[in-house]
């Protein structure tokens, strides 16, 4: 379980990266959302203790952030970009990721590095170099590295960006798998991600956090928000883009839907989704 207590950060000369986030994460997913610049890697680097914050607290199962030798045995971290170098195989990798994880003993090494190729499904390119290897396998070694010492505790910063649909489904499956007993904070802008993954939901912007809560409380937040209207090719090209989230086409026009105030007379309520209760969300946040 990881407690955050009045978090803040602030880069030399910057503005607040982060600005009071206070929130706790409990085993099973958390999906960690919000645009780009929220607030996300910086979070999620402070939980992993690569950086200090300026303010604020965070302890992970009792124990601050404040004694890194304690906690990093305790959390699995996957970068937004990490660097593989591409001549080793996968296996070797590990095997030196392993190393410097503190795993000293060259034949448990050997074992540990066997049991996470297999867990994501890597075994059979094991032994070919990394450059060989696709968006999604190397992200899938990101993950057998992050999982390195069973840690009960994995952060990972948006994983599927750059990967192809076939490769996300692949990884959010592994990724499932091993949030069943363990705690996982997921960042992503991506809503899809979240939606077939995530128990719970906490939504960044500007820094800070704008809500923490389930999938349904997310999608709520769409209520009275959403809008639809068929429209043909005229009267849509009178229509502010910066309104529409999105558009179908159909036989008799094109269908649009809006996120915010009643755009026009003509248009009619329609259920939010998850992703429009999160763009009503930014909206509100925006306008306060
Ligand atoms: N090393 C740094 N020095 C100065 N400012 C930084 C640094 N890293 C991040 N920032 C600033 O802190 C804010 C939060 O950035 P952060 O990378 O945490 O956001 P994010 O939500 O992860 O964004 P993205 O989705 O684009 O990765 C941004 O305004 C960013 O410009």
């Amino acid at each position: 379980m990881i407690t955050i207590e009045h978090l803040s950060k602030t880069y030399r000369k910057g503005a607040w990266a982060l600005l009071d986030v206070s929130l706790q994460l409990d085993k099973g997913m958390t999906g960690l959302l919000g645009p780009n610049g929220a607030g996300k890697t910086t979070l999620m680097r402070i939980l992993a203790t690569l950086l200090a914050p300026t303010s604020g607290q965070v302890r992970v199962n009792g124990i601050s952030i404040t004694r890194p030798e304690e906690i990093r045995p305790m959390i699995g971290y996957l970068p937004q970009h990490f660097h593989i170098y591409p001549q080793l195989t996968g296996r070797d990798y590990l095997d030196y990721a392993a190393a410097m994880k503190g795993i000293k003993d060259r034949e448990a090494r050997r074992k540990e590095v066997a049991r996470l190729l297999e867990t994501v499904n890597l075994q059979d390119k094991a032994d070919k170099k990394v450059r060989t290897y696709s968006g999604g396998m190397k992200q899938r070694l990101g993950i057998a590295q992050a999982l390195l010492g069973s840690p009960g505790i994995l952060i990972v910063d948006e994983p599927t960006s750059g990967l192809d649909p076939q490769e996300r489904v692949r990884f959010r499956n592994v990724l499932t798998r091993f949030s069943i007993d363990r705690t996982v904070l997921l960042s992503t802008h991506i809503v899809a991600d979240i939606e077939s993954n995530c128990r719970r939901i906490a939504v960044m912007n500007m820094g800070r956090l704008v809500m923490s809560g389930t999938l349904g409380e997310l999608q709520a937040c769409g209520n009275g928000q959403v809008w639809e209207a068929v429209l043909s090719a005229d009267e849509f090209s009178r229509v502010d883009p910066m309104q529409v989230v999105s558009t179908k086409a159909l036989p008799e026009g094109i269908l649009c839907r809006f996120v915010g105030k009643k755009p026009f007379m003509g248009a009619y309520p329609a259920e939010p989704s998850l992703e429009d209760g999160y763009l009503a969300l930014l909206r509100r946040d925006r306008d306060v």
